[in-house]
């Protein structure tokens, strides 16, 4: 139903709001929809559990690596749960050396106009059936930890995670919206760790920045469970960190980056602890580039580089990218950054746990 839809009259003198705006009509609220699909005690206690192992590598509690490894965006649902079920006997198979979360992204932040993800447009036609785009988000995700694995979502839309953040382990916050305070607030509510991106500009400190801003109490506008308008007050999470992405001036993944960003951590207060995101301005979105930096950063694991504790990868079946839309596509092909093929993110998972047990004897 539409609460309100314009037509194409020009607006009178008089008509002061919604000019521009074409129609707004009523999502179902999140209780609806958790209810529909309820998390269960099982998938709550995987959720807890990790969100608990996460914490303790980022605190240096626990020496392996967190990776977060997935398709840039999820597009279709049979594809990702084909992933996660191989993604998960890779996890298990590393669980010793690796703390693998599945990266499954619905929201695509966009440099400027681009298909937004799987809960904004499900079918990639422009339909934006977003009530349609919340239920599949939810049920795959569901099915992820059913087979077995956590997940890593970037979280947007502010009111979104209503709908979906009791499955999730590790959230971000993206490059495009790391000084936001909005998303900063946000965090400060999440009940998972957030991990803060570096600028498009390269800029560290906002992300800091957007750590401690997160890791403060905050009292904002949100919506309630039910959907209605609420002020929200946070207690503030304590389990943000810095990703480094590279920038508009190139990759900041080598040693002497990571030694500078820790030098910041520390000045700020915060632990000196970063993911390093392998994809994006670190590899110039090339896949193939992306398994030569995740190499790269694993050697700086293994000589004991003990400030790196995640790290991101860009994965799917088909390695490569094709354009989104409602036509034929390739199976298992990312619709958004090229990603890494399945056979190539093993050998990757495979190098990252050897580097760990390196680093593991290297700091005994
Ligand atoms: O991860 C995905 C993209 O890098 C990000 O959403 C920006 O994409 P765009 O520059 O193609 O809009
Ligand atoms: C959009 C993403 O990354 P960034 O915010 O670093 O561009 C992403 O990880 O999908």
């Amino acid at each position: 139903m539409s609460l309100f839809v314009g037509d194409d009259t020009p607006p009178t003198r008089t008509q002061t709001s919604d000019i521009h705006v074409r129609s707004i009509s009523p999502l179902p609220n999140p209780c609806t929809i958790i209810k529909e699909m309820p998390l269960g005690d099982d998938r709550a206690q995987l959720v807890s559990r990790s969100r608990d192992e996460v914490r303790a590598v980022l605190n240096g509690d626990d020496d392996r690596l967190v990776v977060v490894v997935g398709p840039c965006s999820v597009h279709d649902t049979e594809a990702a749960l084909d992933y996660a079920s191989r993604l998960a006997v890779e996890a298990e198979k590393h669980r010793d050396d690796l703390l693998v979360v599945m990266r499954m992204y619905f929201e695509k932040p966009r440099t400027t106009v681009g298909w937004k993800g799987l809960i904004n447009d499900p079918g990639m036609d422009e339909t934006y059936d977003i009530p349609r785009g919340l239920r599949l988000a939810r049920s795959v995700l569901l099915g992820v930890l059913d087979a077995g694995l956590p997940v890593g979502c970037e979280f947007l839309e502010p009111t979104s995670p209503q709908y979906i953040a009791d499955t999730v382990t590790w959230g971000a916050i993206g490059a495009r919206t790391t000084e936001s305070q909005v998303h900063r607030q946000l965090a400060s509510g999440l009940s998972m760790p957030i991990g803060f991106k570096n600028a498009t500009d390269g800029n560290v400190q906002v992300a800091i920045d957007g750590c401690r801003a997160a890791r403060s109490a905050q009292v904002f506008f949100g919506s309630d469970p039910d959907g209605h308008a609420a002020l929200v007050s946070t207690t503030g999470n304590p389990d943000t960190h810095v990703i480094l992405r590279g920038g508009r001036k190139g990759p900041n993944y080598a040693a002497d980056n990571i030694a500078d960003a820790v030098k910041l951590l520390a000045k700020a207060g915060l632990p000196q602890s970063l993911m390093v995101d392998a994809s994006h301005a670190n590899s110039g979105k090339s896949h193939i580039r992306q398994a030569e930096v995740a190499t790269e950063v694993a050697a700086m694991v293994a000589d004991g580089n003990a400030g790196i504790s995640g790290v991101m990868l860009e994965s799917f079946l088909v390695a490569g990218r094709q354009e989104p839309g409602p036509g034929e596509l390739v199976y298992g092909q990312s619709v958004t950054d090229a990603c890494m093929d399945f056979a190539t993110t093993a050998t990757v998972l495979d190098t990252l746990a050897s580097a760990v047990r390196s680093r593991r004897q290297r700091l005994a």
